[in-house]
């Protein structure tokens, strides 16, 4: 093991001597293939019933839920400790062999595809709450660790982990892609959410990100070497073990819908709550065509039109008045038709409709897999957006329901994808680059929450510029010299 410290040192002594070579970076190709003899010394370091290179498993492990198209691992290994973990990292680095993180595989930019074969490492047996510290308000999982598990573990508690991506992800996976969901609003992203990570380098070297078994809400000791492996979409190391923050069980939650004839109106009532500081734990959008796939997929019979899905939560006294002041506002912007969610079984039954989006979307084109779009602009741009994309859509005559985390100024546009229809798939990806460069002209980012992965390669090229893009470039250099950590990702 090595203390932050030590790899500080390390990191600094490789920035200095890759400053000539970082320019002409570019991830090296696949040295040595997956011969049985690599795959047997596999099997000496997890055992046999570790290792599979059985068609299923590996095509189970070449995918995630996105369009992209899969790409299978010549091997997979389930790990059951951190020692396994370094073990195979460092043999793949020493034989030059791809050696790509599988989470659950629930990604939306093809994170887990294996472009160059390799190794997929399924962590899924590590899956042990090491540490609860109610009184601090933090926990320790390992990679395994799912967030609804993890969610049904606390109940009694009296904490949560409000992190909500609509599928259920392991929370190290989640970290890995910096995710979110419809609580940011009010608790944040991935970003905000974690206080430490244990980490295993291609190297097989292991150190914790903040020092080993530090957990405090926050800390200016040096360079913050957690949020660098926060959206790092496994190209730079493995997470083996996460500290994340909890929060209380709000004593109250309100769910309620309000429509709008217009995405302004809809928008600058968002903007009116957050000005007056309501705290809001949910602000989500959902414009008519998304309403009507949400209202035939999960039977309800809501009003066809632009629409705001709230939650608020606190203590008993004074939600209410919270509710009451939203109210106001979403009358003054014309907004109609505010609805309750009448209890706890019709707020659940809600927001699970509200994450099964994906899955409405989809069923308007049976065969289709969705193909999701992620933009995220400063808020006074989204309607700006949201109205040029909605125009894109209906030029381009297909289909594209849209949701947002409108909160936040994120939104996507979820197309029904089937992948033969060529034409379609060329319009949609046309349609989706054009968006997110609107997003960029409007200081925006191309993605908000669902990561880079395969599809977005280019547009971090804009986003960043070339620069900001080559010193991304030198930090993957210095962690992972050979190139091993997940090719052909995040990097063109
Ligand atoms: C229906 C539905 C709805 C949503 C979403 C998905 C689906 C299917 N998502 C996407 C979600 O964020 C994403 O699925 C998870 O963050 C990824 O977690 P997995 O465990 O599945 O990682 P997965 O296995 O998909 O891997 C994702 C990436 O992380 C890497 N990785 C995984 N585990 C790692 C580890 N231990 N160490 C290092 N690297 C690792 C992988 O190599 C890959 O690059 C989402 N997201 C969101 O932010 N907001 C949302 O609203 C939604 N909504
Ligand atoms: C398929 C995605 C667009 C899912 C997502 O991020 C969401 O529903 O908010
Ligand atoms: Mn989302």
């Amino acid at each position: 093991m090595y203390s932050s410290v030590n790899l500080l040192r390390s990191l600094t002594r490789a920035h200095k001597t890759i400053q000539v070579v970082a320019r002409n970076y570019s991830v090296p190709a696949k040295q040595a293939s997956v011969t049985s003899t690599f795959v047997g010394a596999l099997r000496k370091i997890v055992g046999d019933q570790n290792v599979s290179t059985s068609d299923a498993v590996r095509e189970q492990h070449g995918h995630d839920e996105s369009h992209h198209a899969s790409s299978l691992p010549d091997v997979v290994v389930f790990a059951e400790s951190v020692e396994q973990v370094s073990q195979v990292a460092k043999f793949c680095n020493d034989n030059r062999v791809p050696l790509i993180p599988f989470g659950s595989g629930t990604g939306l930019e093809g994170g887990v595809n294996a472009l160059e074969g390799g190794v997929a490492l399924n962590m899924n047996k590590m899956n042990k709450i090491v540490e609860l510290n109610s009184q601090d308000f933090d926990c320790t999982v390992q990679p395994g660790v799912m967030r609804i598990a993890l969610n049904t573990f606390l109940r009694d508690t009296g904490l949560w982990f409000p992190i909500d991506p609509g599928a259920d992800a392991s929370i190290c996976g989640m970290c890995a892609t910096s995710a979110s969901g419809t609580n940011a609003v009010r608790y944040g992203t991935m970003r905000e959410n974690v206080l430490n990570l244990q980490v295993v380098l291609p190297d097989g070297r292991v150190f914790d990100t903040a020092g080993k078994g530090r957990r405090t809400k926050k800390t200016s000791a040096g360079y913050n070497l957690t949020n660098l492996f926060v959206g790092s979409e496994g190209t730079l190391g493995i997470i083996t073990q996460a500290t994340i923050r909890l929060y209380g069980i709000p004593e109250k939650t309100i769910a309620a819908v309000c429509h709008f004839n217009s995405v302004q109106d809809a928008v600058d009532t968002v903007v009116q709550i957050l000005q007056c500081g309501i705290p809001m734990a949910k602000l989500e959008f959902l414009d008519d065509t998304a309403i009507n796939a949400f209202n035939k997929y999960s039977k309800y019979n809501m009003t066809v039109a632009n629409s705001l899905f709230l939650e608020f939560h606190g203590p008993a006294q004074g939600l209410e008045d919270q509710f009451d002041a939203v109210k106001e506002l979403v009358e003054a912007n014309n907004g109609f038709g505010l609805q309750v969610a009448s209890d706890v079984d019709e707020r659940t039954r809600l927001w699970k409709a509200r994450h099964e989006m994906v899955y409405a979307c989809t069923a308007l084109v049976p065969g289709s897999r969705p193909y999701s779009t992620d933009v995220c602009v400063p808020i006074s741009n989204l309607p700006e957006v949201i109205i040029k994309t909605k125009e894109m859509i209906s030029e381009a005559g297909v289909q594209g329901p849209i949701v947002g985390h409108v909160g936040d100024g994120n939104f996507h546009v979820f197309f029904p994808i089937d992948r033969e229809d060529k034409e379609t798939l060329n319009k949609v990806t046309d349609i989706s680059k054009r968006m997110a460069l609107l997003g960029l002209s409007l200081n925006g980012t191309c993605t908000g929450e669902h990561g880079i992965g395969l599809g977005k390669r280019e547009l971090l090229i804009k986003e960043l510029g070339e620069h900001g893009v080559e010193v991304m470039k030198q930090v993957k250099q210095a962690f992972d010299p050979n190139g091993i950590m997940n090719p052909g990702k995040v990097f063109v």
